[in-house]
């Protein structure tokens, strides 16, 4: 489990004026559950991009539990992601020509040889979201299927913590539901850090803390509000 800890930071981009995020102080314990919301262009995949070491901040600080991300070189950040966070994407970042259980095991297989306790936890993963043809082609796959598959990649590693940016945004209702509770069902069962970037309100709301950005600062944040 991982609690984050932002200070002082910025990101800024060459061109523009502003920070196109600028977060004073913020603090999600471990295990808690976070959804990011926020108007288009408000700074919601550059915050995911941040907490994940995707892109490097300009100023501040981001820590996980001790992990400080700005002291990490960039191998060293790609490492701490691939072995403490499980990402979910909203176009899925799916391999076409490999069946639903060769995706699931794929970033493991690129570092080792997939032991039998990989193995078995690739096919009760299969298993809890749903996927009943493991060896069924990816790209032959309904999109809600895809997005569970990829559910399924990221909780592999038993991540510290789970993070999905527009989870459910290309799916309708109810393969939308599915995943959001799949999200759920699966990080508490590992009791991981849950953020997920939404514009679903009813995912928001089963979330319980929710912050909303503004041009990149934190307008609301639901816990404050609880608070006063
Ligand atoms: N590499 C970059 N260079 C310049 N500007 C950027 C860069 N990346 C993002 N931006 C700008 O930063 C702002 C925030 O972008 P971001 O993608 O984080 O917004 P968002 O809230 O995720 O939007 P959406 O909901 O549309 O995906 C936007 O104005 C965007 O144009």
């Amino acid at each position: 489990m991982l609690a984050l800890d932002i200070s002082a930071l910025e990101m800024q981009f060459p061109g523009l004026a502003e920070p196109v995020l600028a977060i004073e102080r913020f603090h999600l314990p471990a295990g808690g559950r976070l959804a990011i919301t926020g108007a288009s262009g408000s700074g919601k995949s550059t915050f995911v991009n941040a907490i994940t070491g995707l892109e490097t901040i300009t100023r501040g600080n981001i820590r996980w539990n001790d992990h400080e991300m700005a002291r990490l070189s960039s191998g060293k950040r790609d490492a701490f992601r691939a072995r403490n966070i499980g990402l979910v994407m909203q176009d899925f970042h799916l391999f076409p020509g490999l069946s639903a259980f060769e995706n699931v095991v794929l970033p493991i297989r690129l570092s080792h040889r997939l032991t039998s306790a990989e193995r078995d936890r690739a096919s009760y993963l299969l298993a809890a979201t749903g996927i009943v043809r493991s060896s069924q082609r990816i790209e032959t796959m309904s999109r809600g299927e895809m997005q569970r598959v990829a559910v399924a990649r990221a909780l592999l590693q038993r991540p510290g913590v789970v993070i999905a940016d527009e989870p459910t945004a290309s799916l309708d209702r109810q393969a939308g539901g599915e995943v959001a509770e799949l999200l759920l069902k699966l990080a508490a069962e590992e009791g991981a850090t849950l953020i997920v970037v939404t514009h679903d309100d009813a995912l928001a709301e089963r979330l319980g803390r929710r912050i909303k950005l503004t041009s990149g600062r934190i307008e609301e944040d639901s816990r404050e509000v609880a608070a006063q």
